[in-house]
């Protein structure tokens, strides 16, 4: 339409994935309710929670898989059914089967053509090489591993150079080494600029890989945020000898106290302006504490994960 691009095309870029309100009931039982969420260009976000969370319930329904019951997306700016938003997004599903007689190259080629990508033999080589399948080019899929068809799958994601990738647990069949190798993938494609949608069982991955992450509990948002904000809560821990009353009291009056034998564990606030500690030491010293050792703690993701899971804390606001 002439008015996109006209006053539009000054805008900055739309986010690579709004969602608003997105609700899904099968029957009696809701899978998704209440899912609002971004994800901005070049960013890689983490969907995190436990099975049956709705994290696919969620996928299926920005890739326009599956119709809400309520609630929009809109995918690079634009309907999720739109063919112009579907050509530029690349998807490797949870669930992934090739058919079987034909070639990775002869896949590549049929997702080309029903992308209508411009995409050269070279590239998809290219493509195929990058996802460890450079020696099978020629083979059956039939006669694939799954590990070999989930780096198939991820080729096929990434074949027609999309600007927004949503991988649904893409890890699932790989060794080790296979997972450092998308590990390395998503970098690359946030270094380019492209968006990253990743929902993983593997924390470690997520917190390796994602600038931000939204955790789904029972179908909602329980918590979301960039890394810093959801693990923004640490603790120091401390060896000291000579801790009397008014030392401990100093210790508690800089966040809840854990003692083991010597070691004393201080929960600091999230929003600690990073001059909490040395006035605590400063105090403790004062006191006529002797401190012999200063250790900071930051709380992993699977730490905080378990806790917003278990409610253990007062939920984020959904963004
Ligand atoms: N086609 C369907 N028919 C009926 N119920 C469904 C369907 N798809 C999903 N559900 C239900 O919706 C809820 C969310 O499922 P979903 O697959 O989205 O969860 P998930 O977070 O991706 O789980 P997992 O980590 O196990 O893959 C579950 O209770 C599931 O049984």
């Amino acid at each position: 339409m002439t008015s996109e691009t006209g006053a539009l095309a000054d805008l900055p870029p739309s986010p690579a994935v709004w969602c608003s309100g997105l609700r899904k009931r099968y029957g009696r039982r809701t899978a998704v309710e209440e899912v609002s969420f971004t994800v901005a260009r070049g960013e890689v976000l983490g969907l995190l929670g436990p099975n049956g969370a709705g994290k696919t319930s969620v996928i299926k329904m920005l890739l326009g898989l599956v119709r809400p019951d309520a609630g929009e997306v809109l995918l690079l700016g634009r309907r999720a059914s739109d063919p112009r938003s579907r050509s530029a997004v690349g998807y490797l599903p949870e669930l992934f089967r090739y058919q079987p007689w034909l070639t990775p190259t002869e896949v590549l080629d049929l997702h080309v053509r029903l992308a209508r990508a411009d995409v050269t033999a070279a590239e998809r080589e290219e493509c195929l090489a990058l996802v460890g399948l450079a020696g099978r080019t020629g083979d059956r899929v039939g006669g694939f591993s799954k590990g070999m068809q989930q780096r198939l799958g991820l080729a096929v994601a990434l074949v027609a150079r999309p600007e927004l990738v949503v991988l649904d647990e893409p890890t699932s069949a790989l060794d080790p080494v296979g997972r450092v190798d998308v590990r390395d993938i998503v970098l690359s494609l946030k270094a380019r600029g492209v968006a990253v949608l990743l929902n993983s069982h593997l924390i470690g991955e997520v917190e390796r890989v994602c600038d931000r992450v939204v955790i789904l509990d029972r179908g909602r948002v329980a918590a979301s945020g960039t890394l810093a904000e959801l693990l923004g809560q640490r603790e120091v821990r401390l060896r000291l000898a000579g801790v009397d009353g008014a030392g401990e009291d100093r210790l508690r009056a800089a966040g809840s106290l854990n003692r083991s034998g010597d070691w004393f564990t201080v929960q600091l606030a999230s929003e600690d302006d990073g001059v909490t500690v040395p006035d605590l030491v400063r105090d403790l010293v004062g006191l006529g504490v002797r401190v012999h050792a200063v250790e900071p703690v930051r709380i992993s993701l699977e730490e905080r994960l378990l806790a917003v899971l278990r409610h253990d804390e007062p939920e984020a606001a959904p963004r």
